[in-house]
């Protein structure tokens, strides 16, 4: 299970591990020697590391550190305020274990060494970091010296990825039994660096009892349940999706998220185009097909038929009363229904009544991809605590799986999982893209994928197509790539 725990869980499984066997110390001994394999392989052996110690265990991991790389034959200085805490036995112990010197963190300058540890706070980071931490702190971020961060980068709150007060930049971030939230959500990620994982016997037995609801956006979460064609199915079991089309100058996001639903999975797809649009998107359409939807009643006479049972609207789709009958119209159909773009906005102010009508039909699957100017507009514009937790709320509060998009885009279903993406591309910002975005949901979701799964996998495949195109990708080329991405998926069934 690609689970992320947050600093509370990871101390539960620490916990957990020490109950059953091996003692604080032991894991204490195996996660330094980790972090000194990490300096290893890339610090020239005899060459100087500073390695700098706060006063919890993420500290004793560092005095470990210390320890084994000096024993290795590198010439080491330590850098700590105090010893430590008297609440971190473990660390108590490593500290008696360093015989070495050690200076004052006031004291540690690029000259001290190419390479720098940085063991000051880990999971136990719980108030803003300020004086000499600090202070060190932006002269470790301006200094040339690589630094390898000791669970996470001091200062990255673990849980939300947001600094505290200050925050070390590392080049490489060695964490322990499975990655938190904060080395995902930006910016934490970005202070990261590289990240390894390190194995230090935590027993997956462990998520039994914790039972965390994070997750990492990897095929792991959600292949189980892909919707692969069978053998035995014909078009119809693949699913049909219906994507409502904007008027005569607008119809391009629409098409661009159409042929993202045909191309991730749905049997056939659908254009509804309003009258006065119907020879501009028929002189661009092939295996989509085409009908002309007159208003609401043109929309309810097309999804009337039950087989029609994904509906995308939003791109392009215009701002107002037209687009808020319309999403009602869809959500009353009972078709599974991603909602992205103008249908969010057109709901600023009035979300609760959007809401409503998602509730009035809790099985119906309904997903919505609002970016953060969107998501803002509709679930008001100063959520409390990280992406994490916003995506969150906002999928209980509307009933819905929310895809509050970005570098580190998040699924939220309203029984509280959540998935972090890490593969998105940043030339994925680019016009349209969260057009193809939404056609790749619907796809999935006429496929009967279930929502959540279904929402999470296509952002998934989304951030492949973004990386098995390239720089200079353009919208159009999303769709283009998806089936290389869909072969490698299924070939690592
Ligand atoms: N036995 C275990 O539980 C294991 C823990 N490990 C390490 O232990 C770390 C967690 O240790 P702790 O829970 O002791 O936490 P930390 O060592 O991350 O920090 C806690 C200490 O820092 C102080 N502190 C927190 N925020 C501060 C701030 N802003 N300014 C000044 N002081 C601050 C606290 O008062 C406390 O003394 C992990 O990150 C990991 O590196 C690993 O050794 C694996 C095993
Ligand atoms: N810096 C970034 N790195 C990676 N992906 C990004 C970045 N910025 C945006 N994206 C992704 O690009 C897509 C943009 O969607 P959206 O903002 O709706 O654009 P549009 O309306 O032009 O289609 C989303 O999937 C989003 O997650
Ligand atoms: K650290």
């Amino acid at each position: 299970m690609p689970a992320l725990l947050t600093p509370i869980e990871m101390a539960e499984a620490d916990r957990l591990t020490i109950a059953a066997g091996p003692s604080g110390q032991v894991l204490m001994a195996r996660a330094g020697l980790a972090v000194a394999d990490a300096v290893s392989r890339s610090a020239p052996l005899g060459g100087r590391v500073a390695v700098i110690c706060g006063p919890g265990n993420n500290g004793g991991d560092g005095y470990v550190v210390a320890r084994i790389l000096r024993h290795r034959g590198y010439r080491l200085t330590v850098f700590a305020d105090a010893p430590p805490d008297s609440r971190a036995a473990d660390a108590a112990a490593a500290f008696a274990e360093w015989q070495g010197p050690i200076e004052p963190l006031s004291e540690w300058s690029d000259a001290s060494a190419g390479i720098v540890v940085d063991a000051l706070y880990g999971a136990g980071l719980s108030r803003d970091i300020g004086g000499a931490a600090a202070e060190l702190i932006a002269r470790l971020n301006a200094s040339a010296c690589r630094v390898v961060a000791v669970d996470i980068p001091s200062g990255i709150d673990g849980a939300t990825g947001q600094p505290r007060g200050a925050a070390v930049k590392a080049h490489e971030t060695v964490t322990f039994y499975r990655r938190k939230p904060g080395h995902l959500l930006l910016p934490g990620r970005l202070h990261c660096g590289t990240i390894r994982v390190a194995d230090i016997g935590i027993s997956d037995d462990v998520l039994q009892a914790i039972g965390p609801k994070t997750f990492v956006n990897e095929p792991a979460l959600w292949r189980g349940l892909f919707p692969f064609p069978r053998i035995a199915a014909h078009k119809y079991d693949r699913g049909h999706a219906v994507v409502v089309s904007g008027g005569l100058t607008q119809t391009g996001a629409a098409r661009l998220a159409a042929r993202g639903a045909l191309r991730a999975g749905a049997g056939l797809v659908t254009l509804a185009s309003p009258p006065e649009a119907l020879s501009v998107n028929a002189a661009h359409l092939t295996a989509i097909m085409l009908m002309r939807m007159d208003g609401v009643t043109g929309l309810s006479e097309i999804l009337a038929d039950q087989r029609r049972n994904a509906v995308c609207l939003g791109p392009a789709l215009g701002l107002g009363e037209a687009t808020r009958g319309l999403v009602a119209e869809a959500l009353a159909s009972g078709a599974a229904t991603v909602l992205d773009a103008d249908a969010l906005t057109s709901f600023a102010g009035e979300a609760d009544k959007l809401f409503a009508g998602i509730k009035a039909w809790a099985e119906r699957p309904v997903v919505l991809t609002p970016h953060a100017g969107e998501f803002g507009r509709l679930f008001g514009p100063d959520q409390a605590g990280s992406k994490l937790e916003a995506a969150r709320s906002a999928a209980a509060r509307a009933g819905a799986v929310v895809v509050l998009k970005g570098p580190d885009t998040v699924v939220a279903a309203p029984d509280g999982r959540a998935a972090i993406a890490a593969n998105a591309p940043p030339w994925l910002a680019t016009a349209g893209s969260g057009d193809v975005l939404a056609g790749i949901v619907t796809g999935l979701l006429a496929a009967r994928m279930p929502a959540f799964e279904a929402a999470a996998a296509g952002v998934w495949l989304h951030g492949e197509a973004g990386l098995a195109a390239g720089i200079g990708l353009i919208a159009e080329d999303l769709p283009e790539v998806l089936p290389g991405v869909l072969k490698a998926l299924r070939a690592a069934e």
